[in-house]
C-alpha cells in the first residue's frame, strides 16, 4: 500500500461500552457465502434471510468482507489525520460546495446544518468518485501522499462489498444476480460517496436544546450505505414497531442500510430505514469524539429511479413514485436535490406534534424525524 504508514498517527478506538441498552436485533450477512467469479452464487437461505431483514428492518450487519482489523483501523487513523492533521485554513480552502453543487466532496465544517436553531457539531471530509481524478483540487497537502491508498479502499468497497450486496438484492428481487450491478458499474458514471466524519461532543446546553439529537432522523439518498462499526453507542434506527433502538458495536463488522434509490427502484419493497445519531446513553462515552468511516454506494448517475418492471417482486408491490413514474429522477438528480435541501430549515411542514417534518423534494414527500 502506498502512503507512509509511520506518518499517520494511529487512532485508538474509544472504550467499548459494557452496558446494556435497547439494542436493535439485526440480522447478519456473511459476505463469504457470496461466491463465484462474478459473485453470482448466493445460497438460497441467505437470500431469504437477508431479503426478509431488508424488507422489514432495512438494516443488517455484514461480516467476512475480506478487510482485516488492521486495514479498518488504518482508515480510522486516516480519518483522524484528515481532521487533526489539516489546518483550519486548509479545511476552508478545500471546503465542499454543498449548496452550490449538491456534491459533498471536500470539507463540511461544523454548523453547516441547523437543528432547532442549534448548529451541528459534525465535521466531514467527503469524496465522491470523481475526487480521485482531481487530486490536487480536492485533497489538502497533508493527505496527498495517502490518495492511492484511500482510492484502493474505495475500489474495494465498490467492486467487492457493494457488488456482493447487489447480487444478494438482485436475487431477493428474483432478478438475475448481476442485474443491479449492471445499473451501478459504469465506470464513467460512478458517484459513490466516501466519508470520514468527526462528531464533536456538543455542549450540555446545545444537547439540551436538541434533546440529544446530533444528526436528525433521515433516510439516506443513495442505494446502499456501508458504515464501519465503531465503539461509541449513538446510532439509532427506527424499528418496524416504531421504537428507536441503538445499533450495537460489532468490531470490524459493517452496518449496512438501504437508501432512497434502492427503495424507489424496488417499488418500495426494500426499506430505506430512518436512522439518527444521538448523545451516547453510556455516560462514560459522552466525552469522546466519535469518528466515522462511511461508504455511500450509488447506482450509475443516469440510472432512473423507477420500479424495475422485470422483477416480479417489484411488480407485486404495485407501488409507483414520482407522478406514477412519469417524472422519475435519475440517481444523480435525486441525490443532488436532497443534498442541497438537507438541514437548511427549508420549506417544511410540521406534523405529528413536532415529531416529524415533511418536505417535498422532486414531487416526493421526504419526512425528517426529530
Ligand atoms: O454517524 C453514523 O453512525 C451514521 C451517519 C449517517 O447516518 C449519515 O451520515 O448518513
Ligand atoms: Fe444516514
Amino acid at each position: 500500500m502506498p502512503g507512509k504508514l509511520s506518518d499517520v498517527p494511529r487512532w485508538e478506538y474509544p472504550p467499548t461500552s459494557n452496558k446494556e441498552f435497547d439494542y436493535a436485533n439485526l440480522e447478519t450477512l456473511d459476505l463469504s457465502t457470496v461466491t463465484g467469479d462474478e459473485y453470482d452464487v448466493v445460497p438460497e437461505e441467505v437470500v431469504k434471510k437477508i431479503g426478509d431483514a431488508l424488507a422489514r428492518d432495512g438494516f443488517i450487519y455484514a461480516t467476512n468482507h475480506g478487510l482485516s482489523s488492521e486495514q479498518i483501523q488504518r482508515q480510522f487513523s486516516i480519518a483522524q489525520l484528515a481532521f487533526d492533521g489539516v489546518s483550519e485554513e486548509d479545511k476552508a480552502r478545500y471546503r465542499a460546495k454543498i449548496l452550490e453543487t449538491g456534491d459533498f466532496t471536500g470539507y463540511k465544517p461544523r454548523g453547516h446544518w441547523k437543528l432547532k436553531g442549534v448548529r451541528d457539531q459534525i465535521e466531514h471530509f467527503s469524496l465522491q468518485s470523481h475526487a480521485f481524478g482531481n487530486r490536487e483540487e480536492v485533497f489538502p497537502p497533508a493527505l496527498l501522499p495517502l490518495v492511492d491508498e484511500i482510492e484502493a479502499f474505495n475500489r474495494y468497497n465498490h467492486d467487492h462489498i457493494f457488488r456482493k450486496i447487489l447480487s444478494v438484492l438482485s436475487l431477493v428481487l428474483k432478478l438475475p444476480p448481476n442485474y443491479l450491478w449492471n445499473l451501478a458499474s459504469k465506470e464513467d458514471e460512478r458517484f459513490d460517496l466516501f466519508r470520514y466524519a468527526l462528531y464533536h461532543p456538543p455542549s450540555p446546553d446545545e444537547d439540551a436544546k436538541t434533546d440529544g439529537v446530533r444528526l436528525q432522523g433521515h433516510t439516506d439518498f443513495n442505494a446502499v450505505s456501508l458504515l464501519y462499526s465503531q465503539p461509541i453507542v449513538s446510532l439509532q434506527v427506527l424499528m418496524p414497531d416504531n421504537v428507536w433502538r441503538y445499533v450495537r458495536h460489532v468490531p470490524d463488522a459493517l452496518v449496512i442500510n438501504l437508501g432512497d434509490a434502492m427503495h424507489f427502484i424496488s417499488g418500495g419493497y426494500l426499506k430505506p430505514t430512518i436512522h439518527r445519531v444521538v448523545s451516547p446513553p453510556d455516560p462514560d462515552q459522552v466525552p469522546y469524539r466519535r469518528l466515522g468511516v462511511f461508504y455511500f454506494a450509488q447506482f450509475n448517475r443516469t440510472t432512473r429511479l423507477a420500479p424495475i418492471a422485470d422483477s416480479p417482486v417489484v411488480r407485486s408491490t404495485g407501488k409507483t413514485f414520482f407522478d406514477d413514474g412519469r417524472k422519475s429522477p435519475t440517481a444523480w438528480e435525486w441525490e443532488c436535490s436532497r443534498v442541497k435541501a438537507y438541514g437548511q430549515d427549508g420549506q417544511k411542514k410540521v406534523i405529528d406534534g413536532g415529531h416529524e417534518e415533511e418536505e417535498m423534494i422532486g414531487g416526493e414527500k421526504v419526512v425528517h424525524y426529530n
